[in-house]
């Protein structure tokens, strides 16, 4: 399968003699795939975001989205990466239909028929009768389906889910995650989550990498090696292990924590 996003011994300094945010980070993923980076605060997961946006510019290495480097082909990767943040960023003083429409107004291709696709997509999150709402007038689970319809307009081949779920109530993050998945999966899209939740990783994920500081994968999980309840919890408590900096040497290659 082709790679969507690939990593290839990225660096990452904020200023000159600063410890590097990243410091040898590889890593791909594959058109379709969906997965999960896990791991402890300050390890570079939301600066390796921003490199894949085109938000920032590696200091080292190289970063490839759909082909190409987003930071200097930044116009050929437009529309095509859709984002769900923690907090929604919508727009308040637009209604929810008039904030899906901010991609196509950005791209200059809204039209009635976009507009028609936008109604369409905000049923699809569950917000059918919504579309004039303000975001105030609406709850944040809401705001959130808002937000996913919004990354979702242009069609995005790559979506990106920086601690999308984080902010929500269990029921809600649980009833957002499903529609998520199952948008991304009926899109065919390639899905790189960010998420401080085992249990949202482990339940979504085709595979699940974990970051450490400074930006260096230290952990990397295929779904198969998840399939039975045994599995999972062995997964799970190495996954723990490796987030809470325990020897990697604790953990085989296969990423499944030895027997102390
Ligand atoms: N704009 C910036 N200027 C200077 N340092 C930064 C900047 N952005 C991030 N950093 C530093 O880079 C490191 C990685 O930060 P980053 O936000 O990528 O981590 P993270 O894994 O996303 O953390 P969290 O899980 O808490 O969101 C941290 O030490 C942070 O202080």
């Amino acid at each position: 399968m082709p790679e969507a996003i690939a990593f290839t011994q990225v660096e990452k300094r904020f200023g000159k003699g600063r410890a590097p945010a990243i410091a040898d980070l590889s890593f791909s993923v594959s058109a379709g795939e969906h997965v999960c980076i896990v791991g402890r605060t300050g390890c570079g997961k939301s600066t390796a975001v921003n490199l894949i946006l085109g938000l920032a510019q590696a200091s080292g290495g190289k970063v490839r989205v759909l082909g190409v480097d987003p930071l200097r082909d930044f116009n050929r990767l437009r529309g095509r990466i859709g984002c769900v943040f923690q907090t929604d960023r919508l727009l308040p003083w637009r209604t929810a239909l008039d904030n899906v429409l901010v991609p196509l107004e950005i791209l200059r291709t809204r039209s009635p028929d976009t507009e028609a696709q936008a109604v369409e997509l905000l049923c699809k999150v569950g917000l059918a009768g919504h579309e004039q709402a303000y975001p105030q007038q609406l709850s944040g689970g809401m705001r959130q389906r808002v937000a996913l319809a919004r990354a979702l307009i242009t069609r995005p081949e790559v979506m990106i889910a920086d601690e999308a779920f984080g902010a929500l109530d269990e029921v809600t993050a649980a009833a957002l995650r499903g529609d998520f998945q199952r948008i991304a999966k009926a899109h065919g899209q390639t899905v790189l989550q960010i998420t401080h939740s085992l249990d949202e990783a482990l339940s979504m994920a085709d595979r699940v990498l974990v970051f450490d500081r400074p930006g260096r994968v230290v952990g990397e999980f295929p779904r198969a090696q998840w399939e039975t309840p045994a599995q999972r919890q062995a997964v799970r408590q190495a996954l723990r292990a490796l987030i809470a900096g325990e020897a990697e040497a604790d953990v085989d290659a296969a990423g499944v924590r030895r027997a102390a």
